[in-house]
């Protein structure tokens, strides 16, 4: 039999596949949905009968799009490390403070993979709706996907081996190239971002060596994330969310906020900065924290200023005195006001730290900061919730010796002595005393460091004691007016009751000269004196 000459043969092909779509066209056009969706059927195990080859779909999101689906983004990071030999159109994207660069596939790319022989295609598409729906949400409705080819002699192969394959590896990718990143949520004014979470590169230098504080505290917290980091099995053991909520409290500039980088960094997480008065409500605040990656730290800095927690909404303003017009505008604008406030309560936020959805995803610690813990409720704080509480205080010694290490490269000298005293003696925040420590000018000696320093904890002293002097000034104000409004009040008393008494004497006296006008009536005839309805009225005994 001769072969086919090439010319011909594609124009087999081309009559065949116009054929197809023409009785496809008629098929849809003419024949009813139920007849269609049988014909389709059966034209599926046709072509799938001709057709040797199995594909495997890989939707970005799991769980009706509420999560980010794993294997999709360890095919992503197994991908690029392919991708760049192969593809020829690819994404590239910046990580690790920008000195490399991560190059994925481009969507509707194809690569050809081999694994132990066999032969794999991988391809990236996106399906994007064609109903022309309006929607407040243009992008989300698109779907990506990967798509993964091979054919059926090598089904086990791939399903056995090759899946666990990628996916080990994609994640091995992911913790090389691994940026991590800070997050911050979106206003839910902002309907046009995809995601509900914005982000950028977490950069910051801070960690444990540099922090300044008691060094026994210090190894405490490092021994806690460590046991933390450790403890997946512990936590199924007990049968706990892996999760670990720290409460930092302190006056400002303590450390509260370094204290949270240097964990990040120490723990390698992400970070989750999470602003409580742009969630819209409750059910946004669960679809944050559904968003909310694995090893990450969920931040909530100043929650006593955050929001009013305690369900009680600002009360309206009396508007009786204004006119109906200025009334009306200001009802107006109250309602305005209303609509932007965050309706987040208490009981949604609970639930967001320990409620059933707070165990969507493991790994993750919740800190809250606050400059007044005891303005905090009691339920939000409570082991569960925040299981460890740590105090950021004023600047000790050892916290001093950190930060004269950090600042000025110097070991402690005994001439500082009286550092060690003062700042027993006073009240400095380590912010302040870092920028004390900090050298003003190029070559500016340690010395004259140490005398601002010093300088500056004098002026805080001075300003401390004058401080003091005054609340008490304004206590002993305050006592004496106490007294004063005390003595009054007891002579008001004295006053009143002694004209209640005067009173009660006339009374009495208009009471006997009455009796006695009686007495002369009856003319020495014994009589009984009965009251009735208030009357006094005499009765002749018998
Ligand atoms: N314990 C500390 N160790 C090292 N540096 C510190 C420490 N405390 C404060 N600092 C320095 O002071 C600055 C302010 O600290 P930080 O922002 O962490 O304070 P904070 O407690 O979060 O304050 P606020 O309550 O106002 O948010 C930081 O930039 C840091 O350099
Ligand atoms: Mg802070």
């Amino acid at each position: 039999m001769t072969p086919m000459p090439m010319g011909q043969f594609w124009n087999n092909v081309g009559s065949l596949m116009a054929t197809t779509m023409f009785v496809w066209a008629i098929i849809q056009q003419y024949f009813p949905y139920h007849l269609r969706a049988h014909i389709e059927r059966y034209a599926h195990k046709f072509f799938g009968f001709l057709n040797p080859y199995i594909t495997i779909i890989f939707p970005e999101y799991t769980g009706q799009r509420l999560r980010k689906s794993e294997a999709f983004t360890a095919i992503q990071n197994y991908l690029s490390s392919r991708s760049s030999i192969r593809a020829k159109r690819l994404k590239a994207e910046a990580v690790k403070n920008s000195k490399s660069l991560v190059l994925s596939m481009d969507d509707n790319e194809e690569v050809i993979d081999e694994f132990k022989g066999v032969k794999i295609w991988w391809t990236s598409s996106k399906i994007i709706p064609t109903t022309q729906s309006i929607s407040y949400y243009p992008s989300s409705d698109e779907r990506r996907f990967y798509k993964l080819t091979f054919h059926r002699r090598d089904r086990e192969t791939v399903l056995d081996s090759f899946i666990n394959h990628i996916l080990e590896e994609g994640k091995a990718v992911e913790l090389k190239n691994r940026q991590r990143k800070l997050y911050m949520n979106n206003s839910s004014e902002s309907w046009w971002h995809k995601s509900s979470w914005r982000h950028v590169p977490f950069e910051h230098p801070a960690n444990f060596r540099t922090l300044a504080m008691d060094p026994k505290k210090k190894q405490e917290i490092v021994n806690d994330l460590v046991k933390f980091k450790n403890g997946k099995e512990y936590y199924e053991k007990v049968g706990k969310a892996w999760k670990r909520g720290y409460l930092l409290y302190g006056p400002p500039g303590t450390g509260k906020s370094t204290m949270i980088a240097a964990m990040a960094n120490f723990m390698e997480y992400d970070v989750y900065d999470l602003e409580l008065t742009s969630v819209k409500d409750n059910t946004e605040l669960k679809k944050l924290l559904i968003e909310i990656s694995n090893k990450s730290i969920i931040v909530i800095e100043d929650i006593d200023c955050s929001l009013d927690l305690t369900g009680q909404r600002k009360k309206k303003k009396k508007t009786e005195e204004e006119g109906d017009e200025a009334k009306k505008e200001i009802e107006k604008k109250a309602k305005e006001e209303e609509k932007k406030e965050s309706k987040v309560t208490l009981s949604g936020l609970l639930n967001f730290i320990d409620g059933i959805w707070s165990a969507c995803g493991g790994e993750r610690l919740i800190i809250f900061t606050t400059n007044h813990k005891e303005k905090l409720d009691e339920a939000l704080i409570r082991r569960g919730r925040m299981d460890k509480h740590i105090e950021m205080s004023y600047c000790g010694f050892e916290a001093f010796k950190v930060l004269a290490m950090n600042y000025l490269d110097v070991a402690w000298d005994d001439s500082y002595d009286k550092i060690k005293e003062m700042l027993e003696d006073t009240e400095m925040t380590p912010a302040d005393v870092a920028e004390n420590l900090m050298p003003k000018y190029e070559g500016e000696e340690t010395g004259e460091c140490f005398k601002r320093l010093i300088k500056g904890l004098e002026d805080a002293k001075v300003a401390a004691d004058k401080k003091k002097a005054e609340e008490e000034a304004e206590a002993a104000k305050m006592a004496e007016k106490e007294k004063e409004e005390k003595v009054k009040e007891e002579k008001k008393k004295a006053e009143e009751e002694a004209e209640a008494a005067k009173k009660e004497k006339e009374k009495k006296k208009e009471g006997e000269s009455g009796e006695k006008k009686e007495c002369s009536k009856c003319n020495g005839v014994a009589t009984t004196e009965v009251k009735e309805n208030g009357h006094v009225e005499k009765k002749q005994n018998n």
